[in-house]
């Protein structure tokens, strides 16, 4: 925000740099709506064009304020999808579908579960901010589900978190060799479970859910059964002493029936879950507040074989947020608008000027559709 003030005058003008539409107003003036100020029509009037009419003079002015969203916020929002307009799968489906990509399709399991884990990573990323939530612990299994666990922590690394790996079940493949190799070359940590502090939720922000996926069948045997334990109790965490660490389940909440979801009752109630390819039935169950879709590779062909109605992917994103819209916290949407007093004689006498020097603080901020923008003005009088 940038505020002007000069005593004894009763002009203002406020000019506010919106992140959605354009608007320009002023007394007199015409009024410019959507679209931005790049792709305007010839009959309204570019941005070069826009005459000193439509800025009020600094010089005439006693009172200048404006204002602009917080940087930080172009989170790039995905799409809602209805649970109800979405296609849910057997784990006979689920399966098929798997070896149907990497046979007649010519994928290999390297290639998927590498966007697997990045489509984790990214929905991770979309919700829970590395500046917040640094400290990850991924949890994986001996499975392909595991595999997608060692990729999205390499990810996150990338992204800024701090992973730490526990991996009690290593399966002696080349490709999980490998992607052990990656982690441990960027000196990620691997803990074992006897080394697990007590209480995880002291020691992480977030915990990935990568035991088991959808070849999921029985009941948990050790060590899993006694990890999945932890990560219920780290739910159960009173939450008056320590915020506790997030969940994050990977295609399935690990113990849960791959139909019928956490059919004891007692199972983990991850706080998000990442199906991959498309969801499978458990996940009608799921009641965290984050349900994303990720695996953004599922070729036409088998869309049609399967009748899948999947949503669609938001721009080139790996995620796509379904089920119920992320609930917001009203209260910690406003953001203090506070800058230093600046004073008339700080602004340029040329508003054009003045002008773009807002607009590269606007870019230079990082917000999102810095171009677009309303301009009001109010005359001598104070009234717009
Ligand atoms: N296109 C796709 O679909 C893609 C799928 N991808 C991912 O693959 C996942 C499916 O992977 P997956 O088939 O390897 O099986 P997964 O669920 O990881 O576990 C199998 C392991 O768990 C073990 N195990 C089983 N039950 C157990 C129990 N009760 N207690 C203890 N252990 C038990 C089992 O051992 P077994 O019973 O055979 O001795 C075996 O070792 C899928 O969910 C998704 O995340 C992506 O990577 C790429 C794209
Ligand atoms: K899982």
């Amino acid at each position: 925000m940038w505020s002007l003030v000069r005593k004894g005058r009763t002009t203002t003008m406020t000019c506010l740099l919106f992140t959605q539409s354009l608007l320009l107003t002023s007394n007199s003036l015409s009024l410019i709506s959507k679209p931005s100020l790049s792709s305007l029509q010839p009959h309204h009037l570019p941005i070069s064009n826009l005459s000193s009419a439509f800025f009020l003079n600094p010089i005439a002015s006693s009172s200048i304020s404006a204002f602009c969203s917080k940087p930080g916020r172009a989170e790039s929002v995905p799409s809602m999808q209805s649970p109800e307009s979405i296609s849910y799968l057997t784990q006979r489906e689920a399966a098929e579908i798997d070896e149907t990509l990497m046979g007649p399709l010519g994928f290999s399991v390297d290639q998927l579960m590498e966007l697997a884990g990045l489509s984790v990573a990214a929905s991770i990323a979309e919700v829970y901010k590395s500046s917040e939530y640094s400290r990850v612990l991924a949890i994986c299994g001996p499975g392909n589900n595991g595999g997608d666990g060692l990729v999205a922590a390499r990810h996150l690394f990338h992204f800024g978190y701090k992973p730490v790996i526990c991996y009690p079940k290593r399966t002696p493949k080349p490709l999980y060799s490998g992607l052990v190799t990656q982690l441990e070359s960027l000196s990620v940590p691997f803990i074992s479970v006897e080394d697990l502090p007590l209480d995880l939720s002291g020691e992480f922000d977030i915990i990935v859910d990568a035991m088991f996926g959808f070849s999921y069948h029985g009941s948990p045997r050790p060590p899993f059964d006694g990890l999945i334990q932890m990560l219920i109790s780290s739910r159960n965490y009173d939450q008056t002493r320590h915020k506790s660490s997030v969940v994050v389940s990977v295609d399935i909440p690990s113990g849960w029936h791959v139909e019928g979801g956490d059919v004891g009752g007692e199972g983990i109630r991850p706080d998000m879950l990442v199906s991959l390819t498309a969801p499978k039935l458990c996940a009608k169950k799921f009641s965290g507040p984050h349900h994303f879709l990720g695996g953004r590779f599922v070729p036409p062909s088998i869309a049609e074989k399967y009748k899948l109605r999947l949503p669609s992917y938001p721009g080139t994103s790996m995620c796509v947020r379904i089920g119920k819209p992320q609930k917001i916290d009203v209260s910690a949407l406003r953001e203090n608008y506070i800058s230093p007093e600046f004073l008339e004689e700080q602004v340029d006498s040329n508003p054009i000027d003045q002008f773009r020097k807002w607009f590269d603080e606007a870019v230079t901020a990082g917000l999102r559709e810095p171009n677009a923008m309303a301009l009001s003005t109010a005359g001598k009088n104070g009234k717009p």
